[in-house]
């Protein structure tokens, strides 16, 4: 991180904070700056335009109307003059498709910047918020005294690194896999979410047996029978307290990265026959947009460097070692398949790489 880094981090917190409240921010890029409200948070406001991920685009058919060039691009179409928040939220939300089948015919408008345009559906994901905008006219826009949130791709990327974190807590927490377990809080410096490891049982000097386990309320608490994260955190602790020295850590990226509201936009698409990874590619979002530099940051706040990894994950084990941490092994962590994740199972092999051993 470089010594900017923090105060840059800031820009980009306040550019998240504003579009989760519906507020404008002025997204700049190499030649010229976008001016955007979320769509589902600021529908309300009258634009001229909306911008939408490539994806988005492509579902709608409006790439035959972008000027040649990369179709990963994301697409500004002109919006008829009459619209209401709710046409602008059908545009936005792939799982309303079915509800609102016919929209358009759309014109695409030149991008006024590619970096921007990237920027922005960067910026949605941090948010937790659907890649779609409405765009202001530019240097029409200065309600307010023009107090508008400014932000450039630089500011975000030191956003996504600012992964600075410090042990806040810790506490004996007994859990039914053992009575010998201590929680630690780790507190981030860039955002409100904590992450926490549960140490089961006593560091003998070995190699403990680490499971990342990503956050999925849906799995976790309510029991969820369309994945497998809840049947895997309770195995893993079971593992780690049979051999009495483990490490769960609990890492708070709901919906592979993508926030809790975006992966039941997904669950939605999936209830219309979409398979995970389609799910998130219609949404606008990276099939996997986690970052396990936070875990290997957590495993060197805790003096452990070689782990014995529970995963079925291959990127999971890549993402430490890229860390410069030590996989000595990965351990297959399989759950056995009900009739309701069987076919996200056999995706999650499939598409993208899980091991069956
Ligand atoms: N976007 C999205 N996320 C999902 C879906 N189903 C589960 N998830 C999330 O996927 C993550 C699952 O994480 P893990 O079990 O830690 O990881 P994994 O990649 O399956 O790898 P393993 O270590 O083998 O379990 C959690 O954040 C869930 O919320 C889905 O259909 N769409
Ligand atoms: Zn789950």
């Amino acid at each position: 991180m470089t010594g900017g880094a923090p105060h840059s981090a800031k820009q980009a917190a306040r550019a998240i904070d504003a579009l989760r409240r519906g507020w404008p921010v002025r997204v700049h890029g190499e030649q010229a700056a976008i001016t955007v409200v979320a769509a589902e948070t600021g529908g309300a406001d009258k634009a001229g335009a909306m911008l939408l991920s490539a994806a988005r685009a492509a579902t709608l058919k409006l790439t035959n109307q972008r000027a040649a060039g990369d179709t990963s691009l994301p697409v500004m179409i002109a919006m008829p003059p009459q619209y209401d928040a709710g046409l602008a939220m059908a545009i936005a939300d792939p799982a309303l498709d079915l509800r609102y089948p016919m929209k358009g015919p759309f014109g695409a408008l030149p991008l006024p910047d590619d970096a921007a345009a990237l920027a922005a559906m960067e910026l949605a994901r941090h948010a937790g918020l659907l890649p779609a905008f409405l765009v202001s006219d530019g240097d029409s826009d200065t309600r307010d005294g023009d107090d508008i949130d400014n932000v450039t791709p630089a500011q975000i990327a030191a956003y996504a690194d600012s992964h600075n974190i410090q042990i806040a807590a810790r506490a004996r927490l007994p859990v039914s896999a053992s009575q010998e377990a201590e929680i630690i809080a780790f507190r981030s410096i860039a955002d409100a979410t904590d992450h926490i490891a549960l140490i089961i049982g006593t560091h003998d000097g070995s190699v403990p047996i680490v499971r990342l386990h990503s956050e999925c309320l849906t799995g976790d608490v309510l029991g969820s029978l369309k994945c497998d994260c809840g049947p895997q955190l309770h195995e893993a602790l079971e593992q780690m307290a049979a051999t009495n020295w483990g490490i769960l850590l609990y890492l708070r990226q709901e919906g592979r990265g993508i926030g809790l509201i975006n992966k039941l936009r997904a669950y939605a698409l999936q209830d219309q026959g979409f398979d995970t990874v389609d799910a998130n590619i219609r949404l606008g979002f990276a099939v996997d947009a986690r970052d396990f530099s936070i875990a290997a940051q957590m495993l060197r706040l805790l003096n452990v460097s070689t782990v014995k990894l529970l995963t079925n994950n291959p990127e999971k084990v890549a993402g430490l070692e890229a860390q410069g941490l030590s996989v000595a092994e990965r351990l297959p962590l399989q759950i056995a398949a009900n009739p309701h994740n069987r076919h996200y199972l056999d995706t999650k092999r499939e598409r993208t790489g899980h091991k069956l051993r």
